[in-house]
């Protein structure tokens, strides 16, 4: 197999067909890996081939799925610390079968590891920064890997791309339906920050703030209750390090600077849906549900849903 420089990243085309794209773009750091996958991925009876020329080799290894069914959605979540991206990305996540991909989450199981390189991370993590895109890049790449090798056709990734350099890689190896754009008054990302709480047992995340806030200049009225833990777990909160006030006001300001023209990149390709979170989850979710024109009993959604508006 001729690949060249390449890492490697999964895309799912239409019609049940899953591939595996390992391109030019993400430098050749993890072409062992990707060729293990590869090897194991031929092994359960993939087909490998190549696409595109010149600097961009493009690998591609597909199957087609029994029946030829369409894939599950390919979905982004964007917005601030403290919006809600997680609430709402697994719920949906769950109801639409796909898995939730929390960028987060993936970085803060490879930084529980010992080496001196999780320690670097750990330490701009809790400063707020954002971590280099060859890392964010590798661990997105293998949970994708993970993904395709269990067949699953579909994914809600939420905290990447953060940037725009992300998004564009982002371009090269899925096709990305849609962009859910969760805002948020900045009073309001604050408190939910810095009130967020998460059971160190369960791993479930909670919520201790009550907020109430009154109409002021162009922000809306808000009434969140709290999310509080069951008895369970209460004993068991912990904080995480980057939401203390000057951290959270930090990742508010990258957000601004690198994560914010990132809205403007979907909304010039028409993928974006800005999305205004105005209560707690009761008052919401049935509302995001409707902007998604998501059927919650029947589990319908129109899974070509490119941005009609
Ligand atoms: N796409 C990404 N690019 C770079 N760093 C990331 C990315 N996603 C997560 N991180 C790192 O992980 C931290 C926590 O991410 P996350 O849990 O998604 O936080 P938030 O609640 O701020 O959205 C970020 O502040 C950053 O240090």
């Amino acid at each position: 197999m001729a690949v060249m420089s390449c890492r490697s990243m999964v895309t799912y085309k239409g019609g049940g067909r899953m591939a595996l794209r390992a391109c030019g773009l993400f430098g050749a750091r993890e072409m062992g890996s990707v060729a293990a996958s590869m090897e194991t991925l031929v092994q359960q009876g993939w087909r490998v081939g190549e696409e595109g020329g010149g600097g961009r080799r493009v690998v591609v290894v597909e199957r087609q799925e029994e029946g030829g069914g369409g894939r599950g959605v390919q979905w982004v979540f964007l917005g601030c610390p403290g919006v809600g991206k997680g609430t709402y990305a697994s719920r949906l996540a769950k109801l639409l079968q796909v898995p939730h991909i929390a960028m987060g989450d993936l970085v803060r199981q490879e930084l529980s590891q010992t080496s001196s390189m999780a320690k670097q991370l750990a330490t701009l993590m809790s400063q707020g920064q954002l971590l280099p895109d060859d890392i964010i890049i590798r661990l997105l790449s293998k949970r994708l890997e993970n993904n395709m090798a269990s067949s699953q056709s579909g994914f809600i990734l939420d905290g990447f791309p953060r940037t725009v350099h992300q998004a564009e890689m982002l371009e090269e190896v899925a096709d990305i339906d849609l962009v859910v754009n969760l805002k948020l008054r900045e009073d309001a990302l604050i408190a939910k920050c810095l009130g967020r709480r998460i059971c160190s047992q369960c791993g479930g995340n909670f919520n201790l703030a009550r907020l109430e806030m009154e109409e002021s200049n162009s922000a809306p009225r808000i009434f969140m209750p709290p999310l509080l833990p069951p008895p369970s777990c209460a004993s068991k909160m912990t904080t995480r390090a980057d939401d203390t006030e000057e951290v959270v006001r930090t990742r508010l300001r990258i957000y601004y600077e690198e994560s914010k023209p990132v809205e403007d990149f979907y909304r010039g390709h028409g993928k974006l849906l800005d999305f205004e979170v105005s209560g707690g989850i009761p008052e919401t979710w049935p509302r995001l549900l409707a902007a998604l024109h998501v059927d919650e009993k029947h589990t319908n959604h129109d899974n070509s849903h490119k941005m009609a508006a």
